[in-house]
């Protein structure tokens, strides 16, 4: 596949910011509660027209939707698919050798410590410090993300990489899927999409 003249490839261009630390441009960080209509969309494909298939006025998620609070970041420009978009930024630590010194967190800045296996060590970047960067506010979003976590190395060092998985529109937000574990906010939508059946 041929790149359009003067783009850089989402691996360069991953490598150029990760080498700045800085995040690039074309990205809105957005309080959630404060912006109902997107959030509102998303639920509303999410859970009610794939689980439920009716639309969110009959379901009671609204009290849910709305109840949703916290920071996410939204795109302003058009992003392809294949498209680097932040790095996941923070201390990088290798899990085995410093056992002892791994920050212990409240539950709520645990979820910040993102593990990863890289050349057999098992690493893990910790983002519970307040920087400023962008990818540590990206939301978790397990059925319809539109983004995933790369390993870009860099001069030998793993980079996390958020790449854009399918094309997206100014006005969405940017999601990635955590992984398989049990995120609260997932039974949370779980019971009360059970409570509506
Ligand atoms: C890595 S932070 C993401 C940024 C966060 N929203 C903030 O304002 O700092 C992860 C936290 O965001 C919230 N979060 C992420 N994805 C969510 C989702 N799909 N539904 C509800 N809360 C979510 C949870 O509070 C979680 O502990």
């Amino acid at each position: 596949m041929k790149l359009r003249r003067g783009k850089a490839s989402p691996k360069k261009e991953a490598a150029d910011f990760t080498a700045t630390g800085k995040d690039k441009d074309g990205f809105d960080v957005k309080y959630i509660s404060s912006d109902k209509v997107t959030f509102i969309k998303n639920i509303e494909n999410e859970y009610t027209k794939l689980v439920l298939g009716v639309g969110l006025e009959n379901t009671g998620l609204t009290d849910f939707v709305l109840s949703r609070s916290g920071r996410g970041v939204f795109s302003c420009v058009h992003f392809n698919k294949g498209d680097f978009l932040v790095e996941y930024r923070g201390q990088l630590i290798n899990i085995l050798f410093v056992c002892d010194h791994i920050p212990v967190y409240h539950d709520a800045l645990k979820v910040f410590m993102f593990e990863f296996c890289f050349n057999g060590k098992l690493l893990c970047v910790d983002a519970a410090r307040e920087d400023g960067s962008l990818g540590r506010l990206v939301n978790d979003d397990h059925i319809n993300p539109n983004s995933n976590m790369k390993i870009i190395t860099v001069k030998g060092k793993p980079h996390l990489c958020l790449i854009a998985t399918r094309s997206i529109n100014p006005g969405e937000e940017i999601t990635y899927n955590y992984g398989d574990s049990e995120w609260p906010w997932r039974s949370k939508v779980l019971k009360m999409t059970l409570h509506c059946y």
